[in-house]
């Protein structure tokens, strides 16, 4: 079914946590939005981080999120395909996630297809957008897992600041299993670079790290995000990097990096 457009459905995702995940998923998303791509960003992540950032401040009072989706799918209840789905004013649509996808992930467990409810969700939506992106949670349970089932590749970002060689190779296993027994398409987007801090040195030794470590096996995009207080204020804003602070660095490094994903098309 999804082979039929040319959707292209990626989960934003690291089990290592505060890594850049929320804060690549919304820039990134909306940067593709203002290149007139349509696009609808998924919080799979209990503690709904990218849909306060987006200004939904108190995502545990909202109505219908991923959890209820997910609920219905799991009780084979009908849906409108737009059940649920909020419109930012940056121009991307947004399914929100909240504490109730706690619930989900443990009610998975006893559920048949438990590894592919949210791919029976995002394969409905595919039709309608060019880019699906999911933000994922700090962690490789049973959420997590449905949204590198459903996803067409993973970015992962690597926060620039300590070594993160032993995660990864965990969460490239993972990605391999899936790959393997659920979801032959699933490929690596690319890895990430975030909070890169340019007075040390420290970021170039991960850097060459990265290359020796992973380099021929997984692409490591050129791109990669500066740390930057502004970064850190858009999540309290409810706003993009773009509207933020428009000529800093960090939006800077976002436009590049959507660039590199356009290219990856
Ligand atoms: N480039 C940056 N420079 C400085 N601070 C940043 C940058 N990117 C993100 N941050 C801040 O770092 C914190 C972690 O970022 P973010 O929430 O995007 O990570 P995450 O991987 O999604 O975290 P979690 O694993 O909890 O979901 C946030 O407070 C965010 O505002
Ligand atoms: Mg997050």
């Amino acid at each position: 079914m999804g082979e039929q457009n040319n959707c292209r459905v990626i989960a934003i995702a690291n089990q290592k946590g505060g890594v850049g995940k929320t804060t690549t998923t919304s820039n990134l998303g909306i940067g593709l939005a203002r290149q007139g791509k349509r696009v609808l960003l998924i919080d799979a992540d209990a503690q709904g981080s990218l849909t306060a950032s987006l200004g939904y401040r108190e995502p545990d009072k909202l109505d219908i999120t991923l959890a209820n989706v997910m609920g219905n799918i799991i009780n084979e209840k009908e849906m409108d395909v737009e059940y649920g789905i909020l419109r930012h004013e940056e121009g991307v649509d947004l399914m929100p996630g909240n504490i109730e996808l706690s619930g989900i992930e443990v009610s998975l467990v006893n559920v048949m297809s438990r590894e592919t409810v949210l791919r029976s969700y995002i394969e409905e939506q595919r039709s309608r957008y060019d880019y699906i992106l999911i933000d994922c949670m700090p962690s490789l349970g049973m959420l997590t897992i449905n949204a590198v089932a459903a996803a067409d590749s993973i970015l992962i970002p690597v926060q620039a600041a300590y070594l993160p060689v032993k995660g990864l190779e965990q969460l490239i296993k993972t990605i391999g299993k899936v790959k393997r027994q659920i979801n032959p398409r699933l490929e690596i987007e690319g890895i990430l670079m975030t909070m890169v801090d340019s007075r040390t040195t420290y970021a170039r030794d991960i850097s060459k790290l990265l290359i020796e470590n992973y380099g021929s096996r997984v692409r490591i995009f050129n791109s990669s995000i500066p740390m930057s207080v502004r970064a850190a204020e858009i999540s309290a804003e409810g706003t993009s990097i773009y509207k933020h602070d428009p000529n800093g660095k960090v939006a800077k490094a976002y436009q590049p990096l959507t660039e590199e994903v356009l290219g990856n098309e």
